[in-house]
Formats: structure tokens, C-alpha cells, sequence
């Protein structure tokens, strides 16, 4: 009998072995086995968008840590440390790996109104044409307009820092307690791991909510026009540069430059564009090298192989 599944978590260790390294997220055809209680992955279906881990060490091959999301909830607290630049990275993953984001700013209640205004122009401001929804999971403020992005069958992933209240805005939207929050954890004086941590949940409207540990530890993967589109306001003004080619430093009619000067742009927006240029610039060649060595090898395993087929 053959079926066509979506992988949730708690199936990957059984399917870790098998073809394509199937992930989170996944849709994945399937043979049921008659007589046992399993079904074998045959195909992993056409990825929409994946989001790729840096894997540790000497290990060529990169790491799909979910698949076929279409929203990137970007979580933020906003009662501390929120940090423009980590959002601006966060965005650019997000595009990268074909979702889009939106940027959700937690822990509402604790703030004045006026306070949180004044957190959501500043990050409209490094988030162009991202939307930013403040709510919180106490009062419940915020949940409808996520939810918007939630229909059923659709699939949004959680990316944020430990604390901001991740596993606590999947149980208020699961409208139960599906996770474990961080205050029942320490409250665990033996310090042991009570519930292992599911990683996708099928919400009661049919939506999908992903909240995997390993998109904390995203890579930057290669996506010029995720650059361009993360970081619109710096590229318009690049595009009226004297030079094409102008690299914003000691050119003269520079208009990044006069942007800068004038305060149409901050000085932090335009080293964090560059920063993150550069690293994608590295990630890319990093990424050729691996192609060309995948290549090269493929090469000489196919003329030792007909070596050997002509050597008598
Ligand atoms: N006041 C307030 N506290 C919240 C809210 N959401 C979460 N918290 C609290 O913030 C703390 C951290 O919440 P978690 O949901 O465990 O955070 P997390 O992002 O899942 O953390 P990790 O699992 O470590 O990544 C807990 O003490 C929550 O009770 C909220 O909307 N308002
Ligand atoms: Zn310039």
C-alpha cells in the first residue's frame, strides 16, 4: 500500500537511514509493510524550501534541519535584549530558504503600550516590508493575527533564542499544554528530561507549527537576491552610486555614503549589510569548492572504473 505522509520529528531516527535524508517537514511517499507495524520512505517529494544546518567538523555534506515551511515566525522577547542585527540575519535565512518571514515580538504584557510602539518602528525599520505582530501568550493579544498565517495545511517554524517563549506559544496555539515551557523545566529540580521534544504539531484549525532546536543553529546558505530583498533600503541607494560597481568606501558620489551622512541610513544597518554579504560571499565559495570536489571525485571514480573495465 503506498502512501503519501508529511514527517513529523518523532519518525526521523527510524528514517535517518533511509534515501535523501527525509527531515522535518518533509512530504515523503511511503510503502506500508503488510505484515508490520512500518512503512518504509521510497521518495522524499520536491522540497518547497529547506533550511540548512552548519554541520560541525571535516563533514562535507550540509544539513536539512526542516523542510516546506512557508512562514518564518522570527520570535523575539520584547521585555529584553532585542537585537536589530540578529533580526536582520534571522529575515535573510528566512528568504533564503524560500519561506517567508514574519517577525513576532513576545511577552507583550510586560511592556507599556508606548513601549511597545516604540519596539515595532525600530523593527519595521531593519525589517522592510516584513510583518511585525507584538503578542502575547498570557493575555492571548497577537494570537489571532498569527493564526492568519496558519490556515490549514500551511506550515510556519520558529526561530528564536532560548527564553523568548518559543515552547509557549506552541502550546497556547495547540490550546493545550503540548510543550514543555522553560519555567516547568527549572521547576525540575532533578534536572532530568522529563518529555522528549516533539517537533511538529498539527494545530486544531490544520495548520503546522515547527519547533525544531536545529534551526538555532542555521547557516547562512547562498541567496543574492535574499540580500537584496532583506536589505532593500541599502540597495536603493547603491543603485544611485556615481559607479556601478562602487564599493560605498572612498568613491567619490557615493550616494550609501550620503544616505549615511545625512541620516537616511544608519552607519550599523550598512556594516551588518556588508558583514552579512561577506559571509554569504565566503559560504558560496565554500560551497563551489565542495561541487567541484564532488565533481572531480565523481570523474575519477567513473575512469578508474573504466580502467579497470579495459585493463585486459
Ligand atoms: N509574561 C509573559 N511571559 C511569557 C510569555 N511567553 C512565555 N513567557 C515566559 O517566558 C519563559 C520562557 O518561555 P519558553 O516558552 O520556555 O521559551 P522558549 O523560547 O521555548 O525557550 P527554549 O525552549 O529554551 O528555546 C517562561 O517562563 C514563560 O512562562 C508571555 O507572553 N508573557
Ligand atoms: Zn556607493
Amino acid at each position: 500500500m503506498e502512501w503519501i505522509a508529511h514527517l513529523s520529528g518523532k519518525f526521523l531516527n527510524e528514517a535517518a537511514s533511509s534515501v535523501n535524508f527525509p527531515t522535518v517537514g518533509d512530504w515523503v511517499q511511503v510503502q506500508k509493510l503488510l505484515d508490520e507495524k512500518k512503512a518504509v520512505i521510497q521518495e522524499v517529494l520536491p522540497r518547497k524550501s529547506q533550511f540548512v544546518r552548519k554541520v560541525a567538523g571535516q563533514k562535507t555534506e550540509a544539513q536539512i534541519v526542516a523542510a516546506n515551511i512557508d512562514t518564518v515566525f522570527i520570535v523575539n522577547s520584547l521585555n529584553h535584549d532585542l537585537n536589530m542585527r540578529r533580526i536582520e540575519r534571522y529575515i535573510l535565512a528566512a528568504y533564503e530558504s524560500g519561506a517567508s518571514p514574519v517577525v513576532v515580538l513576545t511577552k507583550r504584557d510586560e511592556c507599556s503600550e508606548d513601549e511597545v510602539s516604540k519596539a515595532v518602528l525600530q523593527v519595521e525599520e531593519v525589517a522592510i516590508g516584513v510583518p511585525v505582530i507584538a503578542m502575547s501568550s498570557l493575555t492571548g493579544e497577537g494570537i489571532t493575527d498569527l493564526l492568519e498565517y496558519l490556515p490549514i495545511g500551511r506550515t510556519a517554524a520558529l526561530l528564536g533564542s532560548s527564553g523568548v517563549g518559543k515552547s509557549t506559544l506552541v502550546n497556547t496555539l495547540m490550546e493545550q499544554k503540548v510543550q514543555v515551557t522553560k519555567d516547568v523545566r527549572e521547576a525540575d529540580s532533578k534536572g532530568r528530561h522529563t518529555t522528549t521534544h516533539r517537533e511538529m504539531f498539527v494545530l486544531p484549525n490544520g495548520g503546522l507549527i515547527i519547533d525544531t532546536p536545529g534551526m538555532r543553529e542555521l547557516q547562512l546558505w547562498e541567496g543574492e537576491s535574499a540580500i537584496d530583498t532583506t536589505f532593500q533600503d541599502v540597495e536603493q541607494f547603491a543603485a544611485l552610486c556615481r559607479f556601478n560597481d562602487c564599493s560605498h568606501d572612498t568613491e567619490p558620489g557615493c550616494r550609501v555614503k550620503e544616505a549615511i551622512e545625512i541620516g537616511e541610513l544608519t552607519q550599523e544597518r550598512f556594516l551588518s549589510y556588508l558583514k552579512l554579504q561577506r559571509e554569504l560571499a565566503y559560504e558560496k565559495r565554500k560551497q563551489d569548492q565542495r561541487a567541484q570536489l564532488e565533481e572531480k571525485n565523481k570523474w575519477k571514480k567513473i575512469s578508474k572504473g573504466l580502467k579497470k573495465k579495459y585493463k585486459n
